[in-house]
């Protein structure tokens, strides 16, 4: 099936409406729930002491001017928290991290010691009096470095910065391949450091009762459920006994996967002192200390015949991990989905390797709007398509027109061993290139070239890979990740549905009711949608790597079909007919032939607690945990065209079109905000943004200051459009969409760029593109204008 896009809700508002977001009211007026907004009584604040040092010993720490400071309650150091077993907790990836330290600080920015007092000011007051002293060691910041014999170690308790070493594909078929081809074009890529600059720093209030011994935490969490199986374990609090509340949330980003120190340290607080301890990451702590994404150090190469055909595709990275292996990936995949890098081309055989370091940096690696290390897979194939492309003097469009999946090769087997669910390449570019008039727009490049201007067109073609994930496959911590749906009918008709993700401005609010409404045809504004809290909601694994629509917008429709089997035995009672001779059509039920005499799910809700049929039990509601069958694999094509000034090396974005394939959509103003949004941070990563550090682990980018994210005045116009090519698995049809642009598009402002300055003998520029890197390479190049 393929769902009709409309303009004009047709009454029930079920898929493919363009309806406003149902949670927009609550933040337009200011009447959204975020864990700052909470107080309870008697709570008091948590700050940290931060570490000056990447790498140092602590030699002691004097809490004794802080103590008598007015307002201040208790200074918990990591000592304390080793003789209760917290010093140290595990991370998703199988590693532990250090909550306070003991004995050395292994990043600049870590926490320390912790402060409690009366309110914030105090707190962090409080904290500024405590002295540390430290014996500085010797840092490693460069992972290359990190991984050699003679490198300073990072971690107490290894010996060694290797984090691991994983490698997928058949290097014997890939290398034989090399060798027969005629060209191999290899490049190296470096994807920076990023941040994902959420607008609401992390923070957390936990709240002990001891009289009932449960402890409550408001958290930011994309991933509650996960958190409080975790946090159970490690604390031996019985898991009913714990719950976490994750409210409205500022954006997640992949960031707010993680468990920080500060969630772990007031939780700790507030059962020693019998208070609510909140504590919230200033803007710059949070930039400095939480989770970064991306930091892969990328060899790429590409092997291809003369005519454009591509064989194979060899890859070799280098990540950095920071002190601790702290990616949010399913166990089995140390490097995420990085394996989906032979991206939309059909290739014959590729092998990749990657090996990950431990530096004397904040830990992370988590999934920036990239569904686990997709964003670079899919930035390194489309580069490197793009410098064969270049080097072969072929059109780039050609080039990948040439090598596409074709459309009858689905479900197609990846030479990486994904097995792609649907997809349609050439449909997604040749509308891209129709949109933008890209013959059209070479010619004038041509023109321009002649008359010494610098114009570049780039093209990014991307396929990503999200909705983890079948049980089999994926998992997190030893959880499998499928995802829940609970849907209840009240008498009167009205809906409750309870989920086990957390939207942190998703709109799943507005796309599950959307949903739910499809199916059992009640209204989108009769069906609440409650996420969020482990008390509540039924257990699921959270939202991140785009997976809500693929597993929990897949629970919520197995959920309403459950109910809506339930439904049609009722309404054949009430009409007083054979549960066969019923048809069900949006909401309403009728006996085959007599579509004038009808009850409406509303009908039937109310019968359900007031007349059930002999046999059957009271109630209307259903819950699934839904297992996907696969993956499901998004796709689209975009394209950029810049104009790049030869005095000064600024680069204008003239214009940039994504077409995107998402199969059936179910809110279509949702998934171009989705996509909008994805190109202005991917636009901030390819010209912006970038965390860096000095070779003594000094931060360069820890605060807005020095990190620049693009504002309504830099970021370029985007002109969207669709093609559908619905997900065969899914019982809607229906593919993940969020990060689609973020993983599709630093390759085409990338592209876009080189493609410029090419005839110039320039080959790569790592990101970010700043006008002063681009005007030292027109200078080498002799080409700066003086006008
Ligand atoms: N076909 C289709 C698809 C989809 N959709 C829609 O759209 C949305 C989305 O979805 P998805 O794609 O499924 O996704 P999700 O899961 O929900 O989400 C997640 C993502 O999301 C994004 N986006 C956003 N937004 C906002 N506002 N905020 C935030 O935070 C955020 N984040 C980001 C990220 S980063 Mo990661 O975590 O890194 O992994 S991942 C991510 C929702 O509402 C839904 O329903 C529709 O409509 N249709
Ligand atoms: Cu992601």
């Amino acid at each position: 099936m393929t769902v009709e896009i409309t303009e004009e809700p047709k009454g029930v508002h079920g898929m493919g409406h363009k309806i406003r977001r149902k949670e927009d009211i609550r933040f337009l007026l200011g009447k959204g729930n975020y864990v700052d907004d909470i107080k309870l009584p008697g709570m008091v604040y948590l700050a940290f002491v931060r570490s000056p040092y990447a790498h140092a010993k602590i030699k002691s720490i004097n809490v004794e001017k802080a103590k008598t400071l007015p307002g201040v309650i208790d200074i918990i150091t990591g000592k304390e928290l080793e003789k209760v077993g917290l010093a140290w907790i595990p991370t998703l990836m199988g590693d532990k991290m250090m909550v306070l330290p003991t004995d050395k600080v292994v990043y600049q920015g870590q926490e320390v010691v912790a402060v409690i007092a009366e309110d914030r000011y105090k707190a962090y007051d409080a904290a500024s009096l405590i002295e540390v002293e430290y014996e500085p060691l010797e840092p490693v910041t460069d992972p290359k470095k990190a991984l050699e014999q003679s490198s300073p170690i990072v971690r107490p308790d290894k010996n060694t910065n290797l984090v691991f070493k994983w490698e997928a594909g058949n290097k014997e078929e890939t290398d034989k391949l090399f060798k027969e081809a005629d060209v191999v074009v290899s490049q190296g890529f470096y994807y920076q450091r990023l941040h994902v600059a959420y607008m609401e720093p992390v923070g957390s209030i936990a709240h002990y009762d001891p009289v009932s011994g449960k402890l409550t935490i408001w958290m930011t969490s994309q991933a509650p459920h996960v958190v409080r199986t975790v946090f159970s374990l490690v604390t031996k609090i019985p898991e009913n006994k714990i719950r976490i509340i994750s409210p409205d949330i500022g954006g997640g980003f992949g960031g707010k996967v993680y468990v920080y120190p500060g969630y772990v340290v007031s939780a700790h607080a507030s059962i020693k002192l019998g208070r609510p301890v909140k504590w919230i990451a200033t803007r710059s702590e949070d930039m400095r200390s939480t989770a970064f994404a991306r930091d892969y150090h990328i060899h790429g190469e590409i092997a291809a015949k003369k005519d454009g055909t591509i064989l194979a595709l060899r890859i070799k990275v280098i990540s950095d991990h920071g002190a601790f292996f702290g990616d949010a990936n399913p166990s089995k995949f140390s490097a995420g989905l990085f394996s989906i890098c032979t991206g939309s081309y059909d290739i014959k055989a590729a092998h990749v390797e990657v090996v990950g370091a431990h530096t004397n940096k904040p830990p992370g690696g988590i999934a920036y709007r990239c569904s686990f290390r997709v964003t670079e897979a899919a930035y390194a194939i489309e580069r490197l398509v793009d410098i064969l492309a270049h080097e072969l003097g072929m059109d780039p469009a050609e080039l990948r027109l040439k090598n596409f999946i074709p459309p009858e090769k689905f479900p197609y087997k990846s030479a990486l061993g994904w097995t792609y669910d649907s997809g349609n390449y050439a449909a997604a570019l040749k509308k891209a290139m129709d949109k933008i008039g890209y013959w059209e727009l070479r010619k004038e490049q041509e023109e321009k070239r002649k008359r010494g201007e610098l114009m570049g067109i780039g093209i990014s073609s991307f396929t990503e890979i999200v909705g983890a994930g079948p049980a089999d496959l994926f998992d997190i911590v030893g959880i499998k990740m499928f995802e829940s749906a609970e849907i209840r009918i009240h008498p009167t008709g009205k809906v409750i549905a309870r989920f086990g993700t957390r939207a942190q401005g998703q709109g799943h609010e507005t796309t599950y009711a959307q949903i739910i409404s499809e199916i059992l045809g009640i209204p989108v504004e009769d069906i609440i949608i409650e996420e969020g809290d482990t008390d509540t909601c039924p257990y699921g694994l959270g939202t991140y790597a785009s997976r809500s629509t693929p597993t929990a917008g897949a629970a919520a429709a197995v959920s309403a079909k459950k109910i809506l089997d339930k439904a049609k035995k009722i309404a054949a009672h009430l009409l007083e007919a054979r549960e066969e001779d019923i048809v069900y059509e949006k909401g309403r039920f009728y006996v085959k032939g007599s579509p004038d005499k009808f009850k409406t799910i509303q009908d039937v809700a109310l019968a359900a607690y007031t007349n059930p049929p002999p046999g059957i039990e009271a109630g209307l509601e259903a819950i699934t945990y839904y297992n996907p069958p696969n993956m499901t694999f998004p796709f689209g094509s975009y394209i950029c065209v810049v104009d790049i000034d030869k005095g000064t090396g600024q680069i204008k974005v003239r214009k940039f079109v994504a077409v995107d394939d998402c199969g059936n959509i179910i809110n279509p103003v949702i998934v171009d905000g989705q996509i909008m949004g994805a190109l202005t941070m991917s636009f901030g990563t390819a010209f912006l943004e970038e965390i860096r550090y000095d070779e003594n682990g000094n931060i360069y980018g820890g605060s807005f200051a020095e990190y620049m994210i693009p504002t309504a005045i830099e970021t370029p116009k985007w002109e969207l459009d669709k093609t559908i090519t619905p997900s065969p698995h899914h019982p809607l049809g229906a593919k993940g969409v969020d990060e689609s642009a973020t993983v599709g598009s630093p390759a085409a402002f990338v592209n876009a760029v080189v493609d410029a300055l090419w005839h110039l003998g320039v080959r790569h520029i790592d990101m970010p593109l700043w006008p002063w890197k681009i005007w030292q390479i027109l200078k080498e190049k002799g080409a700066v204008s003086d006008e």
